[in-house]
């Protein structure tokens, strides 16, 4: 399907139908940008006096550290441009901030978007492409972006984003608990089973009461997402939406029933708490040493560190398989660097661009991986002595980019994911001895077929 053409608005910008649609998810004239294919990127003689830009981000505590540290780095070296990091709220916040500030014609000139928002991104015409800057300077990608992270954020072959804060799920875990129970943990759980195994040895109840939980995981959707590349599925129907676009997702069915009848057995059993969607808590809950098995995201490893400093030995391990037969791998999660073309300088633009250029050195990634726990994006990085940085390292190097392991590119992925979320929150009874309001087969497959609509609605109005 072609893209519906551009007409000129108010102030030389202009407003596409599928931009419109990207906003609004109902079409009609709700923004204007300049950018997208179009859009180019300036030189380094764009820069000629001090600019200063906005760099919206969605980091909070240890990690909004450093970000600040970063920024403050940059300064050092670049004394022409000034950056300003603005925390914008979590990741789904910072769409809707995004989206507003398009409607309003003031995007900032560089934005942190999570990996589900590329999609949505690409389609919004708002932004110059990565790979714009990429070719003015004749930037080495290969050696500079690891190649497993750079598939997810490659459109139709080319780089829109850069990656940033690149992160790979886990497994963590309490190794005094572990130990207590008279488990290994240089041998942890692979397979959800083992995992289940595992946390029935390691609750431990006094009287009526839970002392410690086995399990813990937040009812998060993109545990979803990596349980279904791990089975070298797609999420979503063609080629996981990098063949053309994606009219459909396959979580009703294979991983995504499994993690949630599993994941509600345990719940039933008393072995795992359900601390609902919200990942602070279920973090919130680990932190406090009463879990020994916790399914999060490397970007939690610098925050937990720290808190486990002097309550418990803190261990890693790879993110389990659906099964022993699974044979596919993760998806690179985290989010990445997108400049905003509409309504910014071409000084503006460069200033973003030299930051993203900065943010990407093997020194600063280097930092970054190890003040947080992201991967580091760039392949030349010193990763982290500490073992537990290096489980997500050596598991994304691991593995040969796949349609499976690139993630879903899908216009209205944010949406998916709250489905399968709703499909969880639905399948996992609330507490020990509770059914669930719906079986897990059913919830998953409704939530699915929730999403038919609203694909359909956005894919009419985008270019294939
Ligand atoms: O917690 P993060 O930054 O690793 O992000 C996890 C997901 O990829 C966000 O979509």
């Amino acid at each position: 399907m072609a893209l519906p053409r551009f007409r000129r608005a108010r102030g030389g910008l202009v407003v596409t139908a599928a931009l419109s649609l990207a906003l609004t998810g109902c079409g009609g004239d709700a923004g204007s940008g300049e950018g997208g294919e179009a859009a180019t990127a300036p030189g380094a003689d764009a820069i000629t006096e001090p600019v200063e830009i906005e760099f919206w981000h969605s980091m909070k505590e240890k990690n909004e550290l450093a970000i600040k540290t970063m920024v403050d780095d940059f300064k050092k070296v670049n004394n022409k441009i000034t950056v300003k990091p603005v925390f914008k709220g979590d990741y789904d916040q910072m769409v809707v901030a995004y989206k507003q500030a398009v409607q309003q014609e003031a995007t900032p000139p560089l934005v942190q978007i999570y990996d589900i928002g590329s999609r949505f991104m690409y389609d919004s015409q708002q932004v110059v492409p990565m790979y714009k800057f990429i070719e003015k300077d004749k930037f080495d990608q290969n050696a500079n972006i690891e190649p497993n992270i750079a598939s997810y954020y490659t459109i139709k072959n080319k780089l829109w984003s850069m990656p940033f804060n690149s992160s790979a799920p886990l497994l963590y875990m309490n190794a005094d608990a572990v130990k207590k129970a008279g488990l290994d943990p240089d041998k942890p759980p692979a397979t959800l089973d083992e995992i289940g195994e595992w946390a029935k040895k390691l609750t431990i109840k006094e009287g009526g009461t839970v002392k410690q939980f086995g399990f813990n995981a937040a009812l998060y959707g993109w545990f979803v997402e990596q349980l279904t590349a791990q089975d070298n599925a797609e999420y979503c129907d063609n080629g996981n939406g990098r063949n053309g676009l994606a009219t459909k997702v396959n979580f009703g069915t294979g991983a995504g029933p499994k993690f949630a009848q599993w994941l509600g057995d345990l719940v039933k059993q008393g072995y795992a708490t359900n601390t609902g969607r919200p990942t602070d808590q279920a973090q919130n809950a680990f932190k406090t040493g009463t879990i020994a098995l916790h399914l999060e995201s490397t970007s939690a490893l610098g925050g937990y560190t720290e808190a486990a400093k002097d309550k418990f030995e803190l261990r890693t391990a790879p993110f389990p398989k659906p099964s022993a037969s699974s044979s596919g791998g993760t998806i690179i999660g985290g989010g990445s660097l997108w400049i905003n073309a509409a309504g910014h300088t071409d000084a503006e633009k460069r200033a973003a661009w030299e930051f993203v250029k900065f943010a990407n050195t093997a020194e600063q990634q280097a930092k970054w991986h190890a003040a947080t726990g992201y991967v580091p994006v760039n392949p030349q990085a010193k990763s982290n002595d500490n073992p537990n940085f290096q489980v997500a390292v050596t598991q994304l190097r691991a593995q040969q980019p796949s349609p499976a392991t690139s993630g879903c590119l899908l216009g209205v992925m944010p949406e998916a994911r709250k489905a399968a979320e709703v499909g969880l929150e639905q399948a996992v009874p609330a507490a020990a001895g509770q059914d669930p309001k719906t079986p897990a087969d059913q919830a998953m497959q409704n939530a699915a077929t929730t999403l038919q609509t609203p694909i359909q609605k956005y894919n009419a109005n985008v270019e294939q």
